[in-house]
């Protein structure tokens, strides 16, 4: 392998097509030189928090994270350590008793919310994106997404929306832009942009030489 694995940061507003835009760019690419790691994965450990408690936690907020562990995490695989990812429970709003053995690679994406708004975090990446959607579309694809996969209603995802993830996209996620690389507008569906990394991350692996 190659002196030291790149890193790329995706950030973006919930429902803005992150994790679309990061496993398009996957899927081109083998397991063995591509790595994620979802900073959603990283929610501070609620086991011990009451469920009343676990509802009326504002996931949208910085302090949320356990961005520790995910620095250590990502500073183990700059250095080709493994680590044991958590996993992350969003109908139980804490972190699975799973962890998922991580090796390391050559290119290594970090996907959330609020990835670019850690001076440690943007410290550690090598190319920072950012997926830019319209709020009305993001609510939309969240809505649909939240009730299909975790386990939310119409009324919590409107309620939640309102009060949480607006104002703390607006306040939070919004300012981060600035420290964006690339702006990526409209998300999964984005091919051009998507292309543009593909061949951005196959030029550096051909450097490395391990394609
Ligand atoms: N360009 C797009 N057009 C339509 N739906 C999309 C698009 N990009 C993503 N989606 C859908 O919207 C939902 C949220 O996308 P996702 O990639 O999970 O966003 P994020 O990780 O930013 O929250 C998913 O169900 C996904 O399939
Ligand atoms: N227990 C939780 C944890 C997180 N959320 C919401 O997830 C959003 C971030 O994930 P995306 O895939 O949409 O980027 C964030 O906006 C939190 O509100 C949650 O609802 N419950």
């Amino acid at each position: 392998m190659g002196k030291k694995p790149i890193v790329i940061g995706v950030a973006g507003g919930s429902g803005s097509g992150k994790t679309s835009v990061t496993k398009s760019i996957f899927d081109h690419f083998t397991e063995k030189s591509i790595l994620m790691l979802e900073q959603d994965y990283y929610y501070k450990d609620q086991a011990d928090v009451p469920m009343e408690k676990r509802l009326q936690t504002n996931y949208d907020h910085p302090l949320a994270f356990d961005n520790d562990l995910l620095i250590k995490h990502i500073e183990s695989l700059i250095n080709y350590d493994s680590v044991k990812k958590p996993v992350y429970d969003y109908t139980l709003h804490t972190r699975s008793s799973h962890v998922i053995e991580v090796e390391p690679k050559d290119v290594i994406i970090v996907e959330g919310i609020l990835v670019l708004e850690d001076e440690r975090l943007r410290n550690l990446m090598d190319i920072k994106l950012f997926v830019d959607t319209d709020a009305d579309l993001r609510i939309i694809r969240r809505m649909l997404r939240d009730i299909k996969e975790r386990g939310r209603t119409i009324d919590s995802v409107i309620e939640q929306y309102v009060t949480v993830v607006r104002p703390m996209h607006n306040q939070f996620i919004e300012p981060t832009k600035r420290y964006a690389d690339v702006i990526i507008p409209e998300g999964g569906h984005n091919h051009v942009a998507i292309d543009l990394m593909v061949t951005k991350i196959q030029t550096i692996l051909e450097q490395k030489e391990i394609l």
